[in-house]
């Protein structure tokens, strides 16, 4: 389990992260999701021991981040990261090292599988090859928990598919976990088992579709009751979260992007 509590975080004077919350669960795939510059990046880069949170607490199974549980994370940066000159045969010798549990047979399959150049250097790989090279180093280490700052960012629909499969089939041991960011509201209906909004640094929606489902109505302004909390206007109705039986039942996209433009 992982467990972000009341995580705060500024750069300079600049506060990034005001209150976020998460609960993860063993075989959850939690999403992330938000407008840009909300704090999903920092987030993830706070939990898995990047950045220092100023305020809070983040506990994996129970414990405060040390480097040994960080053996069993690996993560998917923003950033990309490669090293001038350095071939996949070079990364698969670093990797073993940092990660015990290496399982080169599904290295050497994965790369095939997505058809990824052994005989270029990496970091002359396109973009989105270059996504796909880390998801590859990522499973292959065999961790307990991956964290992906938005995978499927440029990677094709076919691979797009392989990729959310994988996350599923590593998960489906009901231990471990995934934690990945996204924008794409139609990844989180299809993968995540649990999920957070992240709005100007705080989670303003944390749970599964479900209860995104049901605690949400749109409404009408004549409606409208006190007890409501507004969520935002959409073009045909107010958003609201209430228990009330009144007005109509929101399909999940009016849900996230009425968050998102809260
Ligand atoms: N290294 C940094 N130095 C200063 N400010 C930063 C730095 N990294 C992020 N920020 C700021 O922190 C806030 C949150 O950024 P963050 O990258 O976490 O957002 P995000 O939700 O991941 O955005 P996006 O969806 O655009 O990737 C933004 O205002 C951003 O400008």
């Amino acid at each position: 389990m992982i467990e972000v509590i009341n995580l705060e975080k500024s750069y300079g004077h600049k506060p990034a992260l005001i209150d976020v919350n998460l609960t993860i669960n063993p075989g959850d795939i939690y999403v992330l999701v938000g407008p840009n510059g909300a704090g999903k990046t920092t987030t993830l880069k706070c939990i898995y021991g990047d950045l220092k949170p100023d305020e809070g607490k983040i506990l994996v199974f129970e414990k405060k981040l040390n480097k040994f549980k960080k053996r069993n994370i690996a993560v998917l940066l923003e950033e990309r990261v490669t090293f001038k000159g350095l071939f996949p045969y070079d990364y698969a010798e670093l990797w073993k090292i940092l990660y015990p549990n290496w399982n080169e047979k599904k290295y050497k399959e994965l790369i095939m599988e997505f058809n990824l150049p052994i005989n270029k250097p990496v970091h002359t790989y396109s973009s989105g090859m270059k996504t796909l090279f880390h998801i590859i180093l990522m499973f292959s280490s065999q961790p307990k928990v991956l964290i992906l700052d938005e995978p499927t960012q440029n990677i094709d629909p076919v691979k797009k598919d392989k990729i959310l499969k994988m996350l599923k089939d590593f998960t489906s041991n009901g231990e471990n976990i995934v934690i990945m960011s996204t924008h794409h509201i139609e990844e989180v209906e299809l993968i995540a088992t649990r999920f957070a909004i992240i709005n100007s640094g705080k989670t303003t929606f944390e749970g599964n579709i479900e209860k995104a489902l049901s605690e949400h109505k749109i409404v009408k302004q004549s409606e409208m009751t006190e007890e409501m909390e507004i969520i935002t206007q959409l073009d045909d109705g107010i958003l609201v979260k209430t228990s009330e039986k009144i007005g109509r039942n929101p399909d999940f996209r009016e849900v996230v992007l009425g968050y998102l433009k809260k």
